[in-house]
């Protein structure tokens, strides 16, 4: 073959490719236009009866060279790639997208907002131990002007030999004291049959990390109207925080706030790694008011200041931290509340760096 020859054959192929890519893109515009018709009729979009279905009739039609391994190797790509699309298309559409809604939700708590534009400081005990404890906290909270607390009454451990909160008689507790110092309160409920009674005694549902995809747990908070303050799970994706989330909002309770606490890397240093470029992608993906929890995303006191300045600098829509009146003695995360000196200095310095704007 002589150079001429090649030089020939190479323009063909050069011609074949942009035909190729003219029909794949055709073929593209077709599949999305039938992912928009699945959209519209609740269908699911991977359906692989009907790739198998394709895949036969081109094995069937196949003539070599390639083997028929190597065809279905290749349409499967172009498959995959198709459904890629229309997937994309479906997550713009999600009622947690920006593109379903372009201004920002705003939950209200009492005189704050959150979502609004003014960062807030959610504070308060990793657990609710006791009235006395609560009430500790809640007035050195009062005092430095904090107005929403946070405190665990159902206590998701690891080990089933830790603390497990106090349940029912925790959410008492942060009721009375919630409603004595005029603070709005949040806590974590962990089975579906509390969410309603719940309600009646709490301002926020918290979901944590762990529950972040427990459906029916989900699902109950979409079925109320109380405001939900929704964990990044521990190895959760973006994408399946906003499908957690939309599948609260899908129910009809459109108050959900998004909180990054750190997701698991190899990193030892912290307790978790905080994903800070999960802030400014949850807020261009989402209306959802975004917060970041420093305690658990770090586990370190000593960097919890700048990394809450580090979230509000990133957009974040509010800072939450643990405080204890006495952390060495706390019944769970003793090593990370802060006390009350502690929790101090630490909101000073993030009320100096004028992005709490409070
Ligand atoms: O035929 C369909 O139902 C499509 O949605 C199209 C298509 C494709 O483009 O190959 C896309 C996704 C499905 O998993 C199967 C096929």
């Amino acid at each position: 073959m002589t150079l001429r020859d090649l030089n020939q054959l190479r323009e063909k192929l050069d011609t074949i490719n942009v035909q190729l890519l003219e029909i794949l893109s055709e073929r593209a515009r077709i599949s999305q236009e039938i992912g928009e018709e699945k959209e519209k009729q609740g269908v699911p979009e991977f359906d692989p009866i009907r790739e198998k279905y394709m895949l036969d009739v081109l094995v069937a039609n196949n003539k070599g060279p390639f083997d028929d391994k190597t065809i279905r190797h290749l349409f499967k790509q172009i498959f995959q790639a198709s459904l890629n699309l229309q997937q994309e298309e479906h997550k713009k559409h999600l009622l947690v997208s920006r593109n379903t809604q372009k201004e920002n939700t705003i939950i209200n708590l009492g005189n704050i907002s959150v979502g609004g534009g003014k960062p807030v400081m959610i504070a308060g005990p990793c657990s609710v131990e006791s009235y006395g404890q609560v009430r500790q906290v809640a007035a050195a909270l009062k005092a430095a002007g904090i107005t929403v607390m946070r405190g665990g009454a159902y206590k998701p451990r690891t080990s089933p030999y830790d603390f497990q909160g106090l349940g029912k008689e925790g959410l008492k507790i942060l009721k009375e004291v919630g409603t004595e110092f005029g603070l709005k309160t949040i806590s974590e409920i962990v089975d579906p049959s509390h969410i309603e009674m719940a309600c009646n005694y709490i301002d926020v549902i918290q979901i944590g990390a762990r529950n972040m995809q427990n459906f029916e747990l989900l699902k109950a908070a979409g079925d109320v109207r109380t405001p939900v303050l929704l964990k990044r799970g521990l190895a959760g994706t973006i994408e399946e925080f906003l499908h957690a989330a939309e599948y609260i909002v899908s129910r009809g309770n459109t108050q959900v706030m998004l909180i990054e606490r750190g997701i698991r890397t190899y990193e030892k240093a912290t307790r978790n790694t905080l994903d800070i470029s999960a802030v400014p992608i949850l807020k261009q993906e989402s209306h959802l008011p975004v917060l970041v929890d420093v305690t658990h995303s770090t586990g370190r006191k000593d960097i919890m200041a700048p990394c809450a300045k580090a979230a509000l600098a990133a957009g974040a829509d509010g800072v939450m931290v643990e405080v204890h009146p006495e952390p060495s003695t706390a019944l769970s995360d003793a090593a990370q509340q802060l006390n009350f000196e502690e929790f101090k200095r630490f909101y000073t310095e993030v009320k100096q760096s004028g992005l709490l704007n409070e």
